[in-house]
């Protein structure tokens, strides 16, 4: 039986970087990401910004249709925006959620000439709602520094320079608020995924419950609320950078059954330009400096990712087909052909 867990790891923030504590947290990450692929982060600093976006998360959804009309990303060629309830599918299911989609604000507007795939970097649609562009904005700096500084952690806990994987990231993270309201039993919340957008996900989760990580023998694992906490896994893009070797953990939400439950994911960009060939020559000295693990982290059921299949020519393009066929509306909507092609393959 491959090593697995039964439960998911905390790690403090705090004592990884201080000096006293930091080698002794810095095994506890390494095990983290070797094992699991998801953690608990604590004591980020961030609990009050957190709690103070979770409070206004009610009031948010609660606008009008109409006002959640005016931005819904069927508008955005970037899948930016509102997604109404019944409108997503993941695992060829629907999922029971709305969300808000935001990216990191500035980017550079796409034009003909540019990759397809870089029109996945565009505006945010804000909802009239006071003040929620400072709220977005506020966030995202905030929580893109942090991330930040926990890629230079990871990067440390492998035995690599801190500063290994900073060529890898992306311009354009992503933010969402997300509500799930109260639903028959065992309703699928979300299907079981595995995030794409980038690198890692920070995700704050309410008091309510339903998350829930794969091991490797096929078990679904409960991660129940913590206070203040973060809850950390790697996505696609950092799987990719690390051959394999550090895998994006698949998981999924059970839709709460007596009370709505929101979550606010923050999902760390990855460069959208990078093709598996350069790829394997850029990390080919990270992939060495790694110790090799058990059996490549292989879960008994699994979902595949996107980003090593060698269906897509970069990044990028596995990115854009993922939001495609999670957003069938907004995919053939603004990318037709694309969303013909990608609903007839087969990942394997
Ligand atoms: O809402 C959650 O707790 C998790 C959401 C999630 O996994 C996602 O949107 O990728
Ligand atoms: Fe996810």
């Amino acid at each position: 039986m491959p090593e697995t867990f039964s439960s998911v790891p905390t790690v403090d923030f705090i004592k990884l970087t201080s000096p006293d504590t930091k080698s002794e947290e810095l095994a506890k990450l390494r095990d983290a990401i070797f094992v699991v692929g998801f953690l608990y982060l604590t004591k980020t600093g961030l609990e009050n910004l957190i709690s103070r976006t979770q409070s206004s998360l009610p009031a948010l959804f609660a606008l009008p249709a109409e006002a959640k009309q005016k931005c819904n990303m069927i508008h955005s060629p970037s899948f930016l925006g509102y997604t109404r309830l019944g409108a997503e599918t993941t695992a060829a299911k629907t999922d029971l959620r709305e969300q808000f989609d935001f990216g990191t604000p500035g980017m550079k507007p796409w034009k003909e000439e540019d990759p397809f795939w870089q029109r996945l970097e565009g505006p945010n649609q804000y909802p009239e709602y006071p003040a929620s562009q400072d709220m977005v904005e506020g966030y995202i700096t905030k929580i893109e520094d942090l991330a930040q500084t926990f890629v230079h952690l990871v990067a440390e806990c492998l035995s690599l320079p801190s500063t290994t994987f900073d060529a890898f990231k992306g311009n354009m993270s992503r933010l969402k608020f997300v509500k799930y309201p109260p639903s028959a039993p065992d309703s699928q919340g979300v299907g079981p995924h595995k995030d794409s957008a980038g690198l890692f996900t920070f995700l704050s989760q309410d008091d309510t419950g339903g998350l829930q990580v794969l091991n490797k023998n096929g078990e679904w694992i409960d991660v129940p609320p913590v206070e203040g906490s973060l809850v950390v896994n790697i996505q696609q893009g950092f799987e990719a950078i690390t051959g394999g070797i550090c895998a994006a953990t698949t998981h999924r939400v059970i839709a709460p059954t007596s009370k709505t439950r929101y979550s606010i994911p923050f999902f760390l960009g990855v460069r959208l330009d990078l093709t598996l060939d350069q790829l394997k020559n850029s990390a080919s000295h990270i992939v060495q400096c790694i110790p090799a693990s058990d059996d490549n982290k292989k879960r008994a059921v699994d979902v595949p990712s996107e980003f090593l299949s060698p269906l897509y020519s970069c990044f990028g393009e596995a990115h854009l087909r993922n939001r495609i066929l999670s957003h069938p509306d907004v995919g053939r909507k603004w990318y037709p052909e694309l969303y013909a092609k990608y609903s007839q393959q087969i990942l394997k």
